[in-house]
């Protein structure tokens, strides 16, 4: 359960290191690099592989790796290690409903709601109950209510909206346990930062967290998941137009009274897996797939420097693709298309080498 005094749950413990990403990197990436003769990099890519990020959970087939963690991180408590698993709750009906790069498994017209709760929600509370002793940080949903707040002309948003916030509810109750703290995506300042959306986001969140029964597991938002933002940058980018709320930390710093004033008294998380290089190349504010000229950021840690923010976490597992450059595809989104998109790029989640060596070369701090 959280700390009495409201104090940052995550304090002292570290993140556990899962070893999926850990073997894209060290059985992909690696190889790759030393088949090219890039030694030099195979070394620090050998340093990436020890950086905790989040497992996304992105189908019902991913729900018993919690088991396979699980049980490892029992073990590590056992022999005295403070460590917390993180996850990525992410697999929605009408999932990604303002682009077509994620579009899930699961729609709302074959009955995804239903399967939602049962085969997935109560999947992931069937396992976490079976480890006790293991605490569990959980990232929910990223991309959904931050769709609600700017996206309700899309036809696939309005039609999720009813159901993004009724399982977002169902989420956070069914998942309201003692051995874990859940923070809901808040997209990122260049997306709900935006002065306009500041006041109907803090009023979204709020209303859901209220109307879950302030669950206690829940310890506030994830900001900036997938996304390329400073946590702190000393001038606006050019790109950031008239929004002075221009880093995540201007954006936590803003919403936190006003969640607070709603009844949601928020600390929270912020993805800084691939913000290494700042400004970034982005023509746009609002291109978010594999942008070119990135690199890793600020390496997890609950020992931060704002009170407001329990850690710096990688959500993003950088070297994942954001969504696929084949225009013949079926979740082809233009975005991937962009002039500031690094092509060729395969499938969302899938491994984009190209990709993990430029977030490589231009990591800082530096592997
Ligand atoms: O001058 N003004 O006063 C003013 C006021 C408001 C303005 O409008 C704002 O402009 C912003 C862009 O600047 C928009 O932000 C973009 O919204 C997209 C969703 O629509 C997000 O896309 C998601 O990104 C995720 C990864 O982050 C992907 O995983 C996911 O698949 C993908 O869908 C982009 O990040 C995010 O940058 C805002 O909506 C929009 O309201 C603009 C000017
Ligand atoms: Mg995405």
């Amino acid at each position: 359960s959280p700390p009495a005094d409201g104090s940052n749950p995550l304090a002292g413990k570290s993140f556990y290191v899962n070893n999926y990403y850990a073997s894209e990197v060290l059985s992909i990436a690696i190889p790759s690099l030393i088949a090219e003769g890039k030694t030099a990099l195979a070394a620090k890519a050998s340093g990436v592989a020890k950086v905790p990020s989040f497992y996304w959970m992105d189908t019902r087939a991913k729900v018993p790796k919690i088991a396979e963690y699980g049980k490892d991180a029992a073990a590590r408590i056992a022999a005295g290690e403070k460590l917390t698993v993180p996850l990525v709750v992410y697999d929605l009906p009408n999932r990604d409903c303002a682009a077509l790069a994620s579009n899930g498994e699961l729609s709302l017209d074959n009955n995804g709601a239903a399967i939602y709760k049962t085969e997935y929600i109560d999947a992931i509370k069937t396992q976490i109950q079976a480890f006790p002793t293991v605490h569990f940080t959980l990232a929910i949903e990223p991309d959904s209510l931050g769709n609600l707040v700017t996206n309700m002309n899309v036809a696939k948003c309005q039609a999720a909206a009813t159901a993004y916030k009724e399982l977002t509810q169902y989420a956070i109750k069914t998942l309201d346990l003692p051995n874990v703290t859940m923070y809901l995506d808040a997209g990122h300042a260049g997306w709900l930062g935006w002065p306009a959306n500041q006041d109907p986001a803090a009023k979204l969140f709020g209303d859901i967290y209220k109307a879950a029964g302030s669950p206690k597991a829940v310890r506030g938002l994830v900001t900036n998941v997938s996304n390329y933002n400073a946590w702190k940058i000393a001038t606006c980018p050019v790109y950031a137009e008239s929004n002075t709320v221009c880093d995540e930390s201007k954006y936590i710093n803003a919403m936190a009274p006003k969640l607070k004033a709603a009844g949601f008294p928020a600390h929270f998380l912020v993805d800084t897996g691939r913000s290494g290089v700042q400004p970034t190349k982005q023509q746009a504010w609002g291109n978010w797939c594999n942008v070119i000229g990135t690199g890793f950021g600020i390496r997890p840690s609950t020992s931060t420097d704002d009170p407001l923010l329990d850690a710096w976490v990688w959500v993003k597992p950088g070297g994942e693709a954001d969504g696929t450059s084949d225009t013949s595809a079926t979740r082809y989104d233009a975005k991937c298309g962009s002039p500031d998109a690094l092509k060729p790029a395969p499938e969302a989640g899938s491994w984009f080498q190209a990709y993990f060596v430029q977030l490589l070369e231009n990591a800082n701090p530096a592997f």
